[in-house]
Formats: structure tokens, sequence, C-alpha cells
């Protein structure tokens, strides 16, 4: 099946000169949740905007599900739901009339067993009659959700959807997000926090300084670039890492009883194998060993250092 937004040769200059992004090519698959990762100021929000038809771009071209957002604006704006960074409410509406208004502004008829579906699905039926100002932080969220998701889009931008959320809300927000997917709907985030990426994605892009430097299947992307490390929990304390075993790179401990070996997970030289033969040669014995796997954070930091 074709992919449900497809970017092309895209780039923007800004009126400042300043390049945001320079040759954006993605294509987002249909029902996917797609994490768009990068430090602050990679080109993210700018990249969103211009899908939702917020920003111009300078050049290339974008389309949704077929739909081109130059020629067929109105048609593949309403496939489209954003939920943005900063809170766009009326604080004196209420939640009722904030979600109908919303879907009216896209042309859709009333339909207020749909609305009210939505908002129990974010918790939000019983506050229906209050006021935008009256809720909580984490509640006019998911008013923007509810917003956001009025007119029945198929695909779902969240920008930055937790930031200064605190846990409990957030992991509430990634299982609704989760259940959006199983209606269908295609989700494109951007976070800068990667264990949200970690946690949600299917896939990941990372952009950096108006680059995308990589999309991959996340679960790939944590076997081929993911490092492994093996942590020896030593018998007895060591003052300095024995010379014989300087090639290994290995870590020790400020208090001496831990040695740590970082390899890649595709090339294990010099090896795990060799590296306990050496140790017991050097008669350091140890009483526990563990590995741990990379996290995704690791390998977005090595990714964006080695692309600065
Ligand atoms: N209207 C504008 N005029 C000039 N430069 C802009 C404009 N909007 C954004 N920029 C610049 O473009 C770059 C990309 O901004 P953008 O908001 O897309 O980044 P981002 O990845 O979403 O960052 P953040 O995570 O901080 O929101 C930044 O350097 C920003 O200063």
């Amino acid at each position: 099946m074709p992919s449900i937004i497809a970017i092309s040769g895209v780039t923007k200059t800004y009126a400042t000169g300043f390049k945001a992004l320079k040759e954006i090519n993605l294509d987002i698959e249909r029902g996917e949740i797609f994490a768009l990762l990068g430090p602050n100021g990679a080109g993210k929000t700018t990249l969103i905007s211009i899908v939702c038809g917020i920003v111009n771009r300078s050049s290339g071209t974008v389309s949704v599900d077929g739909h081109d957002i130059s020629r067929d604006y109105r048609a593949a704006r309403s496939l489209i739901g954003l939920v943005p960074q900063e809170l766009t409410i009326d604080a004196f509406e209420s939640v009722w009339a904030t979600v109908n208004y919303s879907r009216g502004l896209f042309g859709k008829p009333a339909n207020h067993a749909f609305v009210e579906k939505v908002l129990r699905d974010l918790s939000l039926w019983d506050k229906k009659d209050a006021k935008a100002i009256t809720l909580s932080g984490g509640m006019k969220r998911r008013l923007m959700i509810a917003k956001a998701l009025s007119h029945e889009p198929r695909v779902l931008f969240l920008d930055e959807p937790t930031a200064g959320v605190d846990v409990e809300l957030r992991q509430d927000m990634w299982a609704m997000v989760r259940r959006l997917r199983e209606d269908g709907v295609t989700i494109i985030l951007t976070t800068h926090y990667i264990e949200e990426a970690e946690a949600m994605a299917d896939r990941v892009g990372v952009i950096n300084r108006g680059e995308i430097v990589l999309v991959e299947d996340k679960v790939q992307l944590m076997r081929t670039l993911g490092r492994k490390r093996l942590l020896l929990e030593l018998r007895s304390p060591l003052a300095t890492i024995p010379e014989k075993l300087s090639r290994y790179a290995l870590e020790l401990s400020p208090d001496g009883d831990r040695l740590t070996y970082t390899y890649d997970n595709q090339s294990e030289r010099p090896g795990v194998a060799s590296l306990l033969r050496d140790l017991e040669t050097a008669g350091i014995q140890f009483r526990d060993i563990d590995t741990q796997n990379s996290s995704l954070e690791e390998i977005f930091v090595n990714l964006v250092r080695k692309g600065a």
C-alpha cells in the first residue's frame, strides 16, 4: 500500500535567510507510529507545519493520502489532525462547544455521538460542560487532542505531546496514542524525550540541523546501532586496570570493584570470550557477570554528535 504521507525534496529557508530544512525525503506508512526525534531547533516543528499547511515550503512536494498539499489543500488538510505545542483553546468556551466548533470548521456535519466517543476516550466526558479555563494542565492537553480528532482525521500529528507533563499523564497519553493506532490512525509525534520514542514508536526518524540523518524501524535500530555492555562485579577491588588488558578499553568503577566492557552488537572484536580468558590469566576473578543493551538515548546522542 502506498505511504500515507510522502515528503519529497522539501526545503525551507526562512525570510531571515536561515535554512531550517535541507532536502527532506520521508515517507510515513499507513497506520504506524512514527517518532521524529531531534534536538531543539532541528526543524521538527517546521516540517510538521509544512505538512499541515501552516508554513510554506521553499521547494519540494508533500502529499497526504495521494492529495498534493498545494493543489488539493482542503482534501489533504481534512485528513490531518494537529496537536500543536502551545495551547490554542478559548478559555471561556466549554469542552463540548470547543470540540464541536472545531469539527464545524472542517465543514463536517455535527455528530454528537462521535464527539461523545472522543471525549469519553480522553476521559473528558464528565468535564464536557466545564469551561476550558477551569481544566487542569493535563486536561487542557487532552482537550487539544480532542479538538484535533474532532473531524475524524486519518493522520494525527503530536508536536511534543508530553513536554512538561508529569510521568503519570505521560503514560496515559501513550496508552491513548496506542488506542488511536488500533483504530487505524497514523501517528507522527515529535519529541526530544527519547524514552517516548523508545516506548511508543514503530519507526524512528532522527532530524538534526534540518536534515534527516536516519529513518529506521525502532527494533532494528536498537539492534544494529546498539552497543552492549558487559558488567563484571569483581571479587576483590582493583586499583588500576592491568596493562595486559589495555586493548579492551575497559572502565573501572571509582571503588574498583566493577569492570565495564562496551562492544558493538555487530562486531564483537576483540571479543568477550578472549576478555574472559585474559582476565583469568591476569588472576582477576569476578563474582557476577551481566550484560546491558544501550538505550535509544545513547544511540541518539551518538548520532547527533556524529552529525554535529
Ligand atoms: N519564522 C521563523 N523565522 C526564522 N527562523 C525560524 C522561524 N521559525 C523557526 N526558525 C528557526 O528554524 C530552526 C528550526 O526550528 P523548529 O521550530 O522547526 O525546530 P524544532 O526542531 O521544532 O525545535 P524545538 O524542539 O525547539 O521546537 C530553528 O533554528 C529556529 O530558530
